[in-house]
Parts: C-alpha cells; sequence; structure tokens
C-alpha cells in the first residue's frame, strides 16, 4: 500500500490561550475524499492550515505528501476560507492564479506561455476565464472564491485542501463544483471543511468531524450518534442542506466553553 497523503499524530496547537486541537491523530490514504465537519470554533481551519503549512504545530508529528511539516509542501492546492473578503492587493485575476505556480524550489524568472495556458484552462474550469484581466478584488465574493479554486488546482496538485470553498457562490454554481470535484478525486486526494450536510452526504467517501480532537469515519454515513459526539449535543440531522440548523445547536457548547 502506498504511503499516506496525510499522516498526524498526536497534534497540539493553541492560538495562545485555550487549545484548538488537543492530542489529533489522523491518516488520511491516496483517493480519499474527507470532509471536515464540526462545531463553530472546533478547529477545521486550523487543521488545514496546518496541512498546507500555513502554521506549525505547538507539538506532534504532521507529514503531508511524504513531506513533514512545517514545511513548504509541494503538491498541495489550498483555498482558504477568508478569501472572500478580497485581498486588498492591486492584483488581477490571472496574477492570482499564477500564484500557485509558485511550487517548493521554484526560482522565478518571469511568467511563461505554460504557466499563462495553464492559468486560463484553470479559470475556464471555475467558469471565470472571461474575467482574466479583472482586478480580483472588484469580483463578487462568490467569483472571488472560484479564482482562489482556480489557483489552487493551476499546478495539478495531488492534495487539494478546500476550507467551505462553496460558501459564497451560488446553487447553480456549486453543483458544478461538485461534479469538478467528483472528476478531480480520480487523481487527486480531497479534504473538504464544509457545513452542507448534504453536500457531505451525496459526494464525500469519508468523514472526520472535528472537535478539538478528531473522529475519522471511513464511510460517508452520517449517523445521530455521530452528531451527538462530534457536538456534544442531541442535533436534529436534516436531509437537505439546512447546516444552520446544526449549528444554531452549538452556541450552548460555547456558552459551556466560556462558563
Ligand atoms: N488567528 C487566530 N488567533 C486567535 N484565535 C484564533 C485564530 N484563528 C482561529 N482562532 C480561534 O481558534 C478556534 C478554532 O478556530 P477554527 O477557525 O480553526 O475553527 P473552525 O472549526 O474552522 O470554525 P468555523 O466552522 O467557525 O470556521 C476558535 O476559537 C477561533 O476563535
Amino acid at each position: 500500500m502506498s504511503e499516506p497523503v496525510i499522516e498526524i499524530k498526536n497534534l497540539y496547537y493553541s492560538y495562545g490561550r485555550g487549545q484548538v486541537l488537543n492530542g489529533v491523530s489522523l491518516t488520511v490514504e491516496q483517493g480519499d475524499y474527507v470532509a471536515f465537519l464540526g462545531p463553530n470554533g472546533g478547529g477545521k481551519s486550523t487543521l488545514l492550515k496546518i496541512m498546507a503549512g500555513v502554521i506549525a504545530p505547538d507539538r506532534g508529528s504532521v507529514r503531508v505528501l511524504g513531506r513533514k511539516m512545517p514545511g513548504t509542501p509541494k503538491g498541495v492546492g489550498y483555498v482558504p476560507q477568508e478569501i472572500t473578503n478580497g485581498t486588498g492587493l492591486p492584483v488581477t485575476v490571472e496574477e492570482v492564479v499564477l500564484m500557485g505556480r509558485l511550487t517548493a524550489g521554484f526560482k522565478f524568472f518571469g511568467w511563461g506561455k505554460k504557466d499563462r495556458a495553464a492559468a486560463a484552462q484553470a479559470l475556464e474550469w471555475v467558469g471565470m476565464g472571461a474575467y482574466l484581466k479583472e482586478q480580483v478584488d472588484k469580483l463578487s465574493g462568490g467569483q472571488r472564491q472560484r479564482v482562489f479554486i482556480a489557483r489552487a488546482l493551476v499546478d495539478n496538485p495531488s492534495l487539494l485542501l478546500l476550507d467551505e470553498p462553496t460558501s459564497s457562490v451560488d446553487r447553480t454554481w456549486q453543483g458544478r463544483f461538485y461534479d469538478l470535484l467528483a472528476e478531480l478525486n480520480e487523481s487527486m486526494t480531497i479534504v473538504l471543511v464544509s457545513h452542507d450536510l448534504n453536500v457531505i452526504s451525496t459526494h464525500v467517501k469519508s468523514v472526520a468531524c472535528v472537535n478539538h480532537t478528531v473522529f475519522h469515519h471511513h464511510s460517508a454515513e452520517i449517523t445521530p450518534e455521530m452528531m451527538q459526539k462530534t457536538y456534544n449535543c442531541p442535533v436534529e440531522l436534516v436531509a437537505h442542506g439546512m447546516p444552520h440548523r446544526v449549528l444554531a445547536l452549538h452556541n450552548h457548547q460555547e456558552e459551556d466553553e466560556d462558563a
């Protein structure tokens, strides 16, 4: 069997006050399509940032595509959650996507024809081909999210890390995007943070419940027991995407923490 794409052992992380990740161990095998599910503040984005090399763990071992983290992983496409607010930079859509070609150990001699063709292709995949020369901050949050997905795809990664990649995009494009992910999953491992139970149950292969620790269930089935364990309270499962019903039930957990 090939080496796992992600191998995390006994990982701890805090931003200073209060432990966010508490002894997390997780293995993701090649070809998996994992959804991270869990309450607000449970540490999903933090875990993704550690996998992407954005922040370093306080303790524990993290290997991504065979490389020890923290480091600059090659072959990882990452879409952060925050980008819907804009970059604050005077950059075009094409320039943002080309950033995804700056891989580990790369020496920059300027963009070549191949880079520009790859950027144009990635933008076509996400239906943003017409916006190549637009300033990225002029776009809507949903369009910007698609540009950052193109940035993650432009270097043909082996691992795709997506933090709520469709939170701002319209429903029609969401459907096309999940079809695209299914296609990409034939050659890429995918980790997706999502609150949308409907998306999770229809598209992914496995579910990891993240609430300071992680339980990785090697099937896409979401059971009331899993919800109870993850959210620490009874959660009504909804079949057609009303995730806020789930999230709303977490307020009392946060109150418990504050108490
Ligand atoms: N840069 C930061 N500085 C300080 N605290 C932070 C920072 N980023 C996140 N946190 C805190 O760490 C905890 C975990 O946050 P994280 O974003 O990883 O959770 P999450 O499960 O992704 O939540 P959500 O579903 O709301 O996106 C939260 O309490 C959050 O407020």
